[in-house]
């Protein structure tokens, strides 16, 4: 009971002290933009479910009423939120609107302030550096393992085909685990075939922390997630996490001296090794690069491409697979182009030029993102006023939200925007539409680091699928309930049902 009352005396506090805070013009101009009224001192706070499926109900109600810019007062901060695609190119492209909103913050104790998170001359800096890691050469060299991994999945889910529903979710997000932890590491975790390993465990259970954090919206306050023992949690899983990291940084480094002392970068079989993006940061530190002066510099950007490439192709997956076991002709429509373009007999090898002549399943990956975007929502502080082409001028000390969800279901770009239709995509259909009505990696300076990395992926891993099984609906009815957090998830994850092809 005492804690409940600290807790109300707490937030009382501090909405008074901010509403106080708050000047005269902000308001004003905050209050030109179309959105609900609210209550003194604390706003829209307790009419609106800020998250969850409930939240994403209550959005699409808000962009059906008040249209594609709208905002929400909570208690003193003022979010708007737009959904239309001149008013989000003003946003994505400026370089003035670069730093991430508050929530990003509640990744910082796992990921420190790497390239997702950090912002300023810090960013920038990483941002010039890694490029040149996802350059095609080095994408090429992933090729084997995506093959490998996902010829492990194809053994798993064959464990699961014999026609009845089961939840894809693990067993993708396992995948996805390993492939990212061999490409951005170097190491092989097994996630797929040993999942209860303390490492795996601690990946999963920091992901669904974290999403809960953001759905649970008091939770981010830190002394209630204190209070509720989460915070302790928490650090438990970190030192799990940053003590594998820098394990194998300590590993690859002492290798690297190695293989420069012994001027060889071949394994015992004589077989050329693969360089992790790991390796390629080593390097530049090594070679005295400012921009990766500790090992906790590099253990921040390695595990931001764990996190960031771990969830958001295991959600691109499960969606695709959801949305093609409701459209047999589509799946067809895929097995043809695999026929024609791979000319083989099995999934096993598919080359990085078979990827590129996958065409129609770009479509396909791309239409699937577009009615269930990975990342769902950006946020964005706003430190400048900012005039949108809508008209409305969005104060300084904003917090801006780009609904990517919204955006890819307004109807001015996509006709039947709810529809699932791949021709969207196909080139006559591209020209005609806004260059930012379509941005699942983001747009603009800040966008997606790993899209190209992230396409080659999904393609490898849905080529294999479609290739050894037909994908079932779980059940007649349409029965996915959204869950929009940092990334899209799906109550209950992402069930199907498989068949062998033959
Ligand atoms: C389907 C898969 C993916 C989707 C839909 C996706 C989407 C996005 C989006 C929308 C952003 C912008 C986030 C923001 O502004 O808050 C982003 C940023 C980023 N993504 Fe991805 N991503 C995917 C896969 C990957 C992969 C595989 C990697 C790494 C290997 C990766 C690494 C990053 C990084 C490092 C950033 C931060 C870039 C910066 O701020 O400079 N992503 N991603």
């Amino acid at each position: 009971m005492l804690v409940v009352i600290i807790i109300i005396l707490f937030i009382s506090g501090l909405m008074l002290w901010s509403q106080w805070k708050l000047d005269k013009r902000f308001v004003v101009l905050g209050n030109t933009i179309p959105g609900p009224s609210g209550i003194p001192l604390v706003g829209n706070l307790f009419s609106v479910p800020h998250s969850g499926p409930a939240g994403l109900k209550y959005r699409r109600v808000l962009v059906k009423k008040y249209g594609h810019i709208n905002r929400l007062w909570v208690g003193n901060m003022l979010a708007v939120c737009l959904s239309d695609a001149e008013d989000c190119e003003i946003v994505l492209k400026d370089t003035t609107h670069l730093t991430k909103s508050v929530i990003y913050n509640l990744l910082h104790s796992w990921l420190g302030t790497g390239l997702l998170t950090s912002s300023g001359e810090k960013w920038h800096k990483r941002r010039k550096a890694i490029t040149p890691a996802f350059h095609f050469k080095i994408l090429e060299e992933f090729i084997d393992i995506f093959n490998k991994n996902g010829n492990i999945l194809i053994e798993c889910l064959r464990n699961h085909c014999d026609g009845s529903t089961f939840n894809a979710q693990p067993l993708i997000s396992r995948y996805a685990l390993d492939v990212i932890c061999e490409t951005a590491m170097g190491t092989e975790i097994n996630a797929q075939l040993h999942h209860n390993s303390n490492y795996v465990q601690a990946v999963t259970k920091m992901c669904e922390l974290i999403s809960e954090r953001i759905r649970k919206p008091w939770l981010q306050n830190n002394f209630i997630y204190f209070l509720t023992g989460k915070h302790k949690q928490e650090q438990k899983l970190i030192k799990i996490l940053h003590d594998q990291t820098n394990k194998v940084i300590k590993e690859k480094s002492h290798q690297m001296r190695e293989d420069i002392h012994v001027g060889s970068f071949r394994d015992e079989e004589g077989v050329k090794r693969k360089v992790a993006f790991l390796e390629l940061l080593l390097k530049m530190k090594m070679s005295g690069n400012s921009t990766f002066q500790s090992d906790n510099d590099i253990r921040e950007e390695v595990d931001t491409f764990l996190f960031e490439g771990h969830d958001t192709t295991t959600a691109a997956i499960g969606f695709a697979l959801i949305l093609l076991s409701r459209h047999r002709e589509v799946q067809e429509k895929i097995y043809e182009e695999l026929v024609e373009v791979m000319d083989l007999q099995d999934s096993q090898k598919i080359s990085y030029e078979n990827l590129q002549l996958m065409k129609y399943l770009e479509c396909v990956i791309k239409e699937s993102l577009r009615l269930y975007p990975s990342v769902p929502l950006i946020g964005r502080e706003i430190f400048e006023d900012l005039h949108l082409p809508s008209g409305y001028t969005v104060p300084a000390g904003t917090v801006l939200l780009i609904s990517i969800y919204f955006l890819h279901r307004n109807e001015k770009y996509f006709p039947n925007p709810e529809e699932f239709n791949p021709d969207n995509f196909l080139p006559k259909n591209l020209s005609k539409r806004h260059p930012y009505a379509y941005v699942p990696f983001s747009a603009g300076p800040r966008n997606c680091i790993g899209q190209k990395f992230a396409m080659l992926e999904l393609k490898s891993v849905l080529s294999k699928i479609i290739f050894n099984f037909i994908i079932d609906p779980s059940s007649d009815v349409w029965d996915v309930e959204e869950d929009p957090s940092l990334v899209f998830r799906c109550v209950g994850g992402h069930k199907i049902k498989l068949r062998p092809r033959k």
